[in-house]
């Protein structure tokens, strides 16, 4: 074929031979560009997801006692419970929301023993059982954390202790992170169990640890151990803090996406110390220790850990999710990701949230040298806190750092003693009971946003409960702008009024959904009955 097109011959052949060569992949194109369009136009919503959504609207738990609920919350906020590190708590704060949690949810803390039980671990930590009536039935476990990490007081615009409310917003120190999902864990379990004798059938736990900001190993790691010495082996699923509902998160996507976290990154603390020599200030080295560490630093910040984003990341999974819901160029690139998939994870590298999700973070937090203004130390350290993405091992990201960094007196050190792996994935998806579950009790609250995977980028008290079950999920029923992401451990932290009401309701909801064991789902129509 080919030679009859290229052999000399007539005028014809020729023409036909240069059609073909322009004409083909232009062919090609068109081909291309055409089936990437028919992926966008037709891209919809899967329906098991659609036939989660609720039929109807508004707020589920409808007595009139928010503004009492509210004050209670606000009451939580003032107590200072801060975690600066694990030998420094603040005790004395720690006794009062032990007392006020007592106080407040009088019937959970006995005198219902028949319903609930209430176990203070560790001093400080909280683990409640609900005994169910159907023993075959595993248990579930709803985690949550009392403490909070410090604030830089003369950088907030309100007192952070205040819990002030500005008729939108309530403002405070763990307004976010995590004493909105305490306080309304317990509202809902005293509302489910005492204002609406549910009958339980499930049995499930709440654990409420003290330190998780600073590696739960008095709370979270206790909670586990009183579990597991009572004969708890299995849990049907755990849900505990992480993601959230975000919105402006995911370009093109002006819905609010309900993020769950299904996996979790590692987490690494990592020393970059120098041994050099020490001096006179008024003689100093050609390279300090302070001068080698600071350039070891800035190296890593200036070449970050390589990125990863696949059909195998659950990333990629969260932007088909996304595709329905995005603005026509995003459902272009978002169900046509074989093609798309490296524009997206560059465009992901351009925000500190979303390249947090493709690749391992190297945050430089801590620096130590230096004792003297005219004495040159030998010694300097800098602490890297790594998150460690799924597709990395501790060592890569290792090799990696002492690469970039390039020089041979730098010592690059693992902290063992801290290291955290990454977490397994759960399962997500239409094959997930234990995933549809919590979607659908999401979608009951937040039916204006839809949920999506995603791999936790921050840490959690999950850790302790991953021997559980293999279902353990991330999310907290909180709204938050990808703009209001500085103030978590920020400034101003701060929470929406109305959305305490939600994760109120979604407690309960999750609460009276868990409890429907082999029931239908609530709510479910087909597409065509709307
Ligand atoms: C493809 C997905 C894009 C997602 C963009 C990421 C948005 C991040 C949203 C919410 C994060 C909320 C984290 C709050 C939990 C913090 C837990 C914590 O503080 N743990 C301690 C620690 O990690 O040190
Ligand atoms: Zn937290
Ligand atoms: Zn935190």
């Amino acid at each position: 074929m080919l030679a009859w097109l290229t052999a000399r011959g007539t005028k014809r052949r020729r023409w036909i031979a240069c059609g073909l060569g322009v004409g083909l992949p232009v062919l090609v194109l068109l081909a291309l560009v055409l089936a990437c369009l028919i992926n966008a136009w037709s891209v919809s919503e899967p329906d098991w997801h659609y036939q989660l959504r609720p039929s109807g609207s508004g707020h589920l738990i409808n007595d009139s006692l928010f503004e009492e609920r509210l004050g209670r919350f606000q009451a939580a906020l003032r107590i200072p419970t801060i975690s600066v590190d694990a030998r420094n708590l603040n005790e004395s704060a720690l006794e009062e929301f032990k007392n006020f949690l007592q106080t407040s949810f009088p019937r959970l803390h006995g005198g219902n023993e028949d319903k609930i039980t209430c176990e203070v671990v560790s001093n400080y930590s909280f683990l409640y059982e609900i005994k169910g009536s159907d023993e075959s039935l595993t248990p579930y476990l709803l985690a949550a954390h009392l403490d909070v990490v410090p604030v830089e007081e003369d950088k907030w615009n309100y007192d952070p202790f205040e819990a002030m409310k500005d008729g939108e917003y309530i403002y405070a120190r763990g307004a976010f992170d995590d004493k909105h999902a305490v306080m309304g864990i317990l509202e809902a379990l005293d509302y489910f169990l005492f204002t609406k004798n549910e009958s339980v059938k499930r049995t499930f736990y709440v654990g409420i640890g003290h330190d998780e900001e600073v590696s739960g190993r008095q709370g979270a790691a206790k909670i586990a151990e009183v579990l597991h010495n009572r004969g708890v082996k299995t849990m049907d699923f755990v849900l505990d803090e992480g993601f959230v509902v975000l919105t402006n998160a995911l370009p093109g996507v002006q819905v609010p996406v309900a993020l769950v976290g299904v996996s979790e990154k590692g987490y690494a603390e990592v020393s970059v110390s120098v041994d050099g020599v020490s001096g006179h200030s008024s003689m100093p080295p050609k390279e300090s220790a302070i001068g080698i560490i600071s350039k070891a630093v800035s190296r890593l910040e200036a070449y970050p850990q390589p990125h990863f984003f696949d059909s195998s990341s659950v990333e990629y999974t969260t932007l088909e999710t996304a595709a329905p819901h995005s603005s026509f160029l995003y459902k272009l690139i978002y169900s046509n990701l074989w093609l798309f998939k490296n524009i997206v994870s560059n465009q992901f590298l351009e925000s500190a949230s979303t390249a947090a999700t493709v690749r391992t973070t190297t945050a430089p937090t801590l620096f130590n040298a230096g004792y003297k203004i005219n004495v040159v130390p030998s010694t300097a350290t800098a602490y890297i806190n790594h998150r460690v993405h799924p597709k990395q091992t501790i060592e890569d990201v290792l090799e990696y750092d002492r690469e970039v960094i390039g020089d041979s007196r730098v010592n690059v050190t693992l902290n063992t003693d801290t290291y955290i792996r990454p977490h397994p994935i759960s399962p997500y998806g239409p094959d997930s009971p234990q995933y549809k579950l919590l979607a659908r009790s999401i979608l009951e609250v937040f039916p204006q946003s839809f949920v999506a995977p995603g791999t936790m980028i921050a840490t959690t008290d999950t850790k302790y409960y991953l021997n559980f079950s293999k279902n353990v999920y991330r999310f907290a029923p909180t709204f938050l702008d990808i703009e209001d992401m500085p103030r978590l451990h920020g400034h101003d932290e701060r929470i929406r009024v109305e959305n305490y009401r939600e994760v109120v309701d979604f407690f309960f909801r999750l609460m009276v959904n868990a409890n429907q064991v082999n029931a239908r789902p609530l709510h479910v129509h087909a597409r065509n009955e709307l």
